[in-house]
């Protein structure tokens, strides 16, 4: 279904909730810049990453496209695990894996609050921009406390410059890509303010940094686009 989210006013902060859900593979495809090509690359390293008996878990899985299209191309018998708070999103996410009969464990679980199992592997695309900067790290420490020797965290954010006009400039870069993607100006200035204070992102440094200061020996970025980047982080 095409995203019209943002057509009419609003009246509330951004949610992901049942009209969200119900057009959120369209959102994602418009809104992201390069979308494919990321979950391309994260799906390159997933798979080069688990192992015969592996666990690997997605946070923040929305409708697990990016789970769906791992476990179709896994040659191994790892467990894929899903999570998200959102019932409307794992809803999605149930009908899509049963159309494609992907093994995948999807919970309806708060990320924060969650008791993971020992892990080969964390992604965590464009969800981690969502958690409060003040409880962000505690999430990263958990995670990588929760991975194996070696163990890799893929995430992918919205980024921002610390340069004004740098950042400033970033954002037109971005918002001249919605408007090829068919979003109106409106539309566009309407999820802005929905996202305001909801989705708060940090600069490629800040989530470097974040990483390294939660137990990551390494982190870097093996993609971007103008103010989106995809992080590799190594134990
Ligand atoms: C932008 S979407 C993620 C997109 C998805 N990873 C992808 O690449 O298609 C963010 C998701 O995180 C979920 N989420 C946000 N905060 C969460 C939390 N504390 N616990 C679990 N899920 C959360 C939302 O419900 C939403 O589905
Ligand atoms: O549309 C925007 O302005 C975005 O920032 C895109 C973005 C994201 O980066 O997570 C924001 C909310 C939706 O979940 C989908 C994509």
């Amino acid at each position: 279904m095409n995203d019209k989210v943002f057509t009419k006013p609003i009246k509330k902060q951004f949610e992901f909730d049942e009209e969200v859900a119900a057009v959120f593979d369209d959102m994602l495809q418009r809104s992201v810049p390069f979308y494919k090509e990321s979950q391309k690359i994260t799906e390159f390293f997933a798979l080069k990453q688990l192992e015969d008996g592996g666990v690997a878990y997605d946070l923040g899985c929305s409708t697990a496209t990016l789970l769906i299209n791992i476990s179709r191309k896994l040659k191994k018998s790892a467990t894929l695990i899903g999570l998200d708070n959102s019932e409307a999103m794992l809803e999605q996410a149930r009908k899509k894996c049963e159309a494609f009969r992907a093994d995948i464990e999807l919970a309806n679980a708060d990320i924060l609050e969650y008791e993971y199992k020992e892990a080969d592997l964390f992604i965590s695309n464009y969800t981690l921009q969502f958690i409060r900067p003040l409880i962000r790290e505690e999430l990263v420490k958990k995670i990588s406390a929760s991975l194996k020797k070696e163990g890799i965290f893929i995430f992918s954010e919205k980024v921002i410059s610390h340069h004004p006009k740098l950042n400033k400039d970033l954002i037109e870069c971005y918002y001249d890509f919605k408007k090829e993607q068919g979003y109106s100006e409106y539309e566009i200035m309407q999820k802005r303010e929905a996202l305001e204070n909801v989705l708060v992102p940090y600069s490629e440094d800040e989530n470097i940094k974040m990483a390294k200061n939660c137990g990551f020996s390494h982190c870097e970025v093996v993609f971007r686009w103008a103010n989106f980047a995809t992080f590799i982080a190594i134990k």
